[in-house]
C-alpha cells in the first residue's frame, strides 16, 4: 500500500466515510463495512476526495471528453473532480450526471450538465456487483456516446453476475478500464496494521469468502 492510500484511509475512517457495522447493499448483500461518499460533506473534505480522483485520472492517462457521475453520489464526485481537473491540472473537464427520475418540465430529460458526446469517463464511489456501471453504460450508449472507463474510490473486489469479479466483468463485457484509489485488499492490509475489536477482521474475511472474487 502506498502512503497516499494509507493517508486516504486514515482520513475516510476519521470522518466516518468508511464505517463498520451491518449494512445492506444495493445488491442485497449484507456487508460488515460501507464506504459512504456522502460524508465527504464539507468543502474541505470534498476537495480532498476530488484531489484523489483527479490524481487517479491523471496517473492513469485515460483519455476522455466528458466526466459522468451516476446519481446520486456520483454527482458531487464528478462535479468536484471536474473543478480540480480544471484548477489544478488545466483541463476543461466538462461533466454531466443523470436524474434517477426523468424530468417532464423545464429543460426536461434525464441528463444534466454537458451533453453526453464522445468518450465518457464514469466517476462513481464504489463497485460492488457492477450494476451501477452497467446502468451507466446503457445511459451513455443510449445518448450515442462511448464509455471510456470507470474511476472509483473503492473496488470492493466482489463477484459480479458470475464467479468473476465485477471489475473483470466490466473490463471483459464493455472493454472498459477501471481505475480505483483503493481496493478491499488495501483496506484489509490497513486494518491488519491497526489495533481492532476482536472478531472484527474475522467478519471482514467471512464476508470476503462469501462474496469476494
Ligand atoms: O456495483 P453495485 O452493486 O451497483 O453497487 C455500487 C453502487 O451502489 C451505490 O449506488 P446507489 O444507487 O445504491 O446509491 P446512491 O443513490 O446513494 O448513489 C453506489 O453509489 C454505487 O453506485
Ligand atoms: O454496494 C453498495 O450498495 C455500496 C457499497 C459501499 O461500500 N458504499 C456504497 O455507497 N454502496
Amino acid at each position: 500500500m502506498h502512503d497516499y492510500q494509507r493517508a486516504f484511509l486514515n482520513f475516510a475512517i476519521e470522518i466516518g466515510a468508511l464505517g463498520f457495522g451491518d449494512f445492506t447493499l444495493k445488491s442485497g448483500r449484507q456487508s460488515p463495512y460501507f464506504f459512504n461518499a456522502g460524508l465527504f460533506n464539507t468543502g474541505a473534505r470534498l476537495a480532498r476526495l476530488a484531489r484523489a480522483y483527479a490524481h487517479c485520472i491523471i496517473a492513469s492517462g485515460v483519455e476522455y471528453d466528458v466526466l459522468y457521475g451516476p446519481a446520486y453520489k456520483g454527482i458531487p464526485l464528478a462535479a468536484a473532480t471536474s473543478v480540480t481537473l480544471a484548477t489544478e491540472h488545466g483541463q476543461v473537464a466538462p461533466y454531466a450526471f443523470n436524474r434517477k427520475e426523468v424530468k417532464d418540465h423545464g429543460e426536461g430529460g434525464l441528463i444534466v450538465g454537458s451533453p453526453l458526446a464522445g468518450r465518457i469517463l464514469i466517476i462513481d464511489d464504489v463497485i460492488t456487483a457492477g450494476t451501477s456501471v452497467r446502468e451507466s453504460v446503457d445511459i451513455i450508449r443510449a445518448a450515442g456516446a462511448i464509455p471510456a472507463g470507470v474511476v472509483i474510490a473503492l473496488d470492493r473486489q466482489e463477484r459480479g453476475q458470475s464467479t468473476r469479479s465485477a471489475v473483470d466483468e466490466v473490463r471483459a463485457t464493455f472493454g472498459l478500464p477501471v481505475y480505483c484509489i483503493l481496493t478491499l485488499t488495501d483496506l484489509i492490509a490497513y486494518l491488519d496494521e491497526q489495533p481492532s475489536e476482536p472478531g472484527f477482521l474475522t467478519s471482514m474475511h467471512h464476508y470476503r469468502s462469501k462474496y469476494g472474487a
